[in-house]
């Protein structure tokens, strides 16, 4: 907890269109533009300009991903570059579905991390180990060598927010326990700790994500580890604004 600030973003994902979208910013103006949470959406990259230009300033905005060069012959990618263009700040990178639908890996996800932080982007990487791997005890492994990757790629930490989210909890309505939550957190605290420094340690928010809900989110926000959200499903509907009040 401590100095802290609460975060909560919505990754809305492949959803919406400008009619649903003009629904959301509606709820989000009325009541996500808060001071004691940090707010930040990320919609899906055709519509960064129109949601950043309807939005009220205090809340941010975020893409989904980008790619780790300037410019070039990348079909179908975007750059940090086009997404500062559109006066966002923000880029959710290497999220469970690049990593298993699209097939990204921890080497692409660090070099995509350090490019976007090079370009003045703020980052939130994701990290999560699969339902297998917990069972059979290989949560930390998976998540150390997954943090190692981002880690080795980022000097300025004051950049980053780290999401949590074990792909078993993702889109399932499977929230991790609170304290299944805290357990990783703790863990990932102490791994900065021994392979960053304490500094980082105690000032990096680590937020969690996987089925976070109107229902559940004050319980795990209770958690004195748990920074925040990353929430997917119910970003996209007006309980997004009980959970940016999950902790105030
Ligand atoms: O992947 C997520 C957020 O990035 C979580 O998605 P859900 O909240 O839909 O489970």
């Amino acid at each position: 907890m401590g100095d802290r600030k609460f975060f909560i973003g919505g990754n809305w994902k492949m959803n919406g269109n400008k009619k649903a979208i003009d629904d959301i910013i509606a709820f989000l103006n009325e009541g996500a533009a808060v001071d004691h949470t940090e707010v930040v959406v990320a919609p899906p990259a055709v519509y960064l300009d129109y949601v950043r230009s309807r939005l009220n300033a205090k809340i941010g905005v975020s893409a989904q991903n980008c790619y780790k060069v300037a410019s070039g012959a990348f079909t179908g990618d975007i750059s940090p570059a086009m997404i500062k263009d559109n006066n966002c700040s923000w880029v959710i990178l290497g999220h469970s579905e690049r990593r298993h639908v699209f097939g990204e890996c921890d080497k692409l996800i660090g070099e995509k991390c350090a490019f976007a932080l090079q370009e003045g982007l703020k980052i939130i990487p994701c990290i999560g180990e699969k339902l297998e791997e917990r069972e059979a005890g290989k949560t930390n492994e998976v998540l150390f060598r997954q943090m190692k990757a981002i880690a080795d790629n980022v000097k300025d930490w004051s950049s980053v927010v780290l999401a949590y989210e074990p792909v078993w909890a993702i889109g399932t309505n499977k929230t991790a326990s609170p304290e299944q939550a805290q357990e990783v957190h703790t863990d990932l605290r102490k791994w900065l700790a021994q392979n960053v420094n304490a500094e980082v340690a105690k000032n990096l928010r680590i937020l969690y994500g996987g089925s976070v809900n109107a229902g559940n989110c004050k319980e795990l926000a209770k958690k004195p580890d748990i920074d925040g959200f990353l929430v997917g499903g119910a970003s996209l509907k007006k309980d997004f604004i009980t959970i940016v009040n999950a902790r105030q």
